[in-house]
């Protein structure tokens, strides 16, 4: 394992770096047309120092293996013999640069991705329509295969009775017909339960949206027998008055509030549930106001907000009549105080060319997934923006920001699985200043927060990137799930400590009771929370406002 020093100058130096060999692979314009070997080289001439060699073998990894991801404790290797290479990954240890097309190039032309889109829509559509099929199959075999049996045990049964009867003359006649009699029942059972089956199976169900050419109502085999064409003889008339089964209404599209809502709807109803038990026809003395703090920190809000939420309560209430809602919305005022200040914009510097983006955080925190929706955002803005793969530990991981490369235009940089991240990292900002992105968000391998080595290999990327501008990476965000509750508070000070994060992106705040948490880091740490996630759909990742989150989960309505 490389010393966490060895940056990419002192590499440069290194007798054992070995210059992987680059290969960059673009959209065929001429300004895309790849680089020769030479070209590459030319990158060196230029005062570049050379690409960074993988790290060999990566033993650290594997030893000081995450413990919360199964993926990341397999290891690369496992990881390699279970990633299935596309075409587009290189074989051999090279850089690879996808790229969208030039911004000079119109936008709506269409790139790889759309085909590969496209390809895999149609994949998953064939695989569909041959499902009923293949159960068919199924149906089909357990039913000859009940039959077989049936056969063979009657066989076996006749041998029996042949053996046991030995010359029994007449009996011989009547026992076969018995067999048979047997025989013809249970193939009779058999068929049933074919067809019993067969006409318990489930609908298809229709893809929504991707599936053109499916019928948005989803083709039940009542309306696909409507659909084929009855030539009926002359003097008849299709007569079938069953009424059709009406397309269903298309799901009104939520607005962001709406879907913070329901996001939150978990952490909200725990939390407001909890209170309106507490508050009923109660005065508020002594004991109300402990067992309202302790309610408060259990939610995961932190002592600290949990605190101004009581003394603002006793000073206004104290002797009093509460009920909820006063403590909903004491709550809401509260917390949308420790929020204000954090709730800030992701501020882009668009003159670095590009404004480069590290994203940082614990394996599955959703660092991929959120750079995706960034993606989405920044170019759906007119953006021109470039992905790093660095999470080099992950064949699926590379392969899964590829694809959100695709879906947003952007342009992808990926390298072999196990390549120096750092390398990765330089060799994507070189890259992206020379197409002049407008931003590059480079991914990194998840890592825990406890983990001195990957650690050590995160402030090498920090460091490498200062080398081509000591202001970055501008923007280090890290990613906090939060499902995790109070452990987030110790990633984000250790995160902070070793990659200068400047800001946080917290996701997953749907479908968890624990959302209190974000309220609890931004108190203690008052780093800028930028977006939040609630969802794994493009579209669900917003920009952080501390009264609509703080109204949500203290339950006040809008
Ligand atoms: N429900 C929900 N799921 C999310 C959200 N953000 C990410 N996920 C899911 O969380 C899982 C992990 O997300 P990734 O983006 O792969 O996480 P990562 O941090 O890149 O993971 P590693 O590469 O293993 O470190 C995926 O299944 C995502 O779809 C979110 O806001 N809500």
């Amino acid at each position: 394992m490389e010393k966490p020093e060895a940056a990419a100058d002192d590499l440069a130096g290194s007798p054992e770096t070995t210059a992987p060999e680059t290969e960059v692979t673009r959209e065929d314009t001429a300004e895309n047309t790849p680089p020769a070997a030479d070209e590459n080289a030319g990158f060196a001439d230029e005062g570049a120092p050379p690409p960074i060699s993988p790290p060999v073998g990566m033993p650290g990894r594997t030893e000081g293996g995450e413990e919360t991801s199964p993926d990341r404790a397999a290891g690369p290797e496992d990881d390699t013999a279970k990633a299935v290479t596309p075409p587009s990954v290189p074989d051999q240890g090279e850089t690879e640069v996808t790229t969208e097309g030039d911004r000079s190039a119109p936008r709506e032309e269409p790139a790889d991705g759309d085909g590969l889109f496209a390809s895999s829509e149609t994949e998953s559509e064939d695989a569909e329509r041959q499902e009923p099929e293949a159960t068919a199959d199924r149906v089909g075999g357990e039913a000859v295969a009940m039959d077989d049996e049936a056969a063979t045990e009657a066989t076996a049964a006749d041998n029996r009775s042949a053996s046991r009867e030995g010359s029994a003359g007449g009996n011989d006649l009547a026992a076969s017909t018995e067999t048979e009699d047997a025989k013809r029942e249970e193939a009779e059972a058999n068929a049933e339960i074919a067809a019993e089956e067969w006409s318990v199976l489930p609908p298809i169900s229709p893809l929504v949206g991707e599936m053109p050419g499916r019928a948005e109502g989803g083709e039940t085999r009542d309306n696909l027998a409507d659909t084929s064409p009855h030539s009926l003889p002359k003097g008849f008339a299709t007569a079938d008055k069953r009424p059709k089964e009406a397309a269903p209404a298309p799901q009104p599209k939520l607005s962001w509030y709406q879907r913070l809502r329901r996001g939150l709807a978990r952490t909200s109803s725990q939390l407001t549930g909890q209170i309106a038990s507490l508050f009923t026809k109660r005065k508020l003395d002594e004991a109300t106001l402990q067992d309202l703090e302790d309610l408060l920190i259990q939610a995961d809000l932190g002592v600290e907000t949990a605190m101004r939420i009581t003394d603002t309560l006793a000073s206004e209430r104290y002797g009093k009549d509460v009920s909820g809602e006063d403590v909903s919305r004491i709550m809401a005022g509260e917390i949308t105080k420790v929020l204000a200040p954090v709730a800030k914009p992701l501020e882009l510097d668009l003159s670095h060319k590009p404004h480069v983006i590290l994203v940082v955080g614990v394996n599955g925190t959703g660092k991929t997934t959120t750079i995706g929706k960034l993606a989405a955002k920044l170019s759906g803005a007119g953006l021109k923006v470039m992905l790093a793969a660095g999470d080099t530990f992950r064949a699926a991981a590379i392969e899964q920001l590829k694809i959100w490369a695709e879906r947003t235009k952007s342009d992808i940089v990926s390298s072999k699985l196990g390549a120096d991240a750092a390398g990765l990292a330089y060799e994507a900002f070189q890259l992206a200043r020379e197409k002049k992105s407008d931003v590059l968000i480079i991914d990194t391998a998840g890592r825990l927060q406890n983990k001195a080595e990957l650690m050590a290999e995160l402030e090498k990327i920090v460091r490498v990137l200062g080398k081509l501008d000591p202001d970055a990476p501008h923007t280090v965000l890290q990613t906090l799930d939060a499902t995790t509750g109070q452990n987030a508070l110790q990633q984000v000070e250790i995160f902070r400590n070793v990659a200068g994060v400047s800001g946080l992106i917290m996701t997953k705040l749907d479908g968890t009771a624990r959302g209190g948490i974000l309220v609890a880091i931004s108190a203690k740490h008052k780093l800028p929370v930028y977006f939040i996630g609630v969802g794994e759909g493009i579209d669900d990742l917003e920009p952080f406002e501390a009264k609509d989150f703080a109204d949500v989960i203290a339950g006040v309505a809008a």
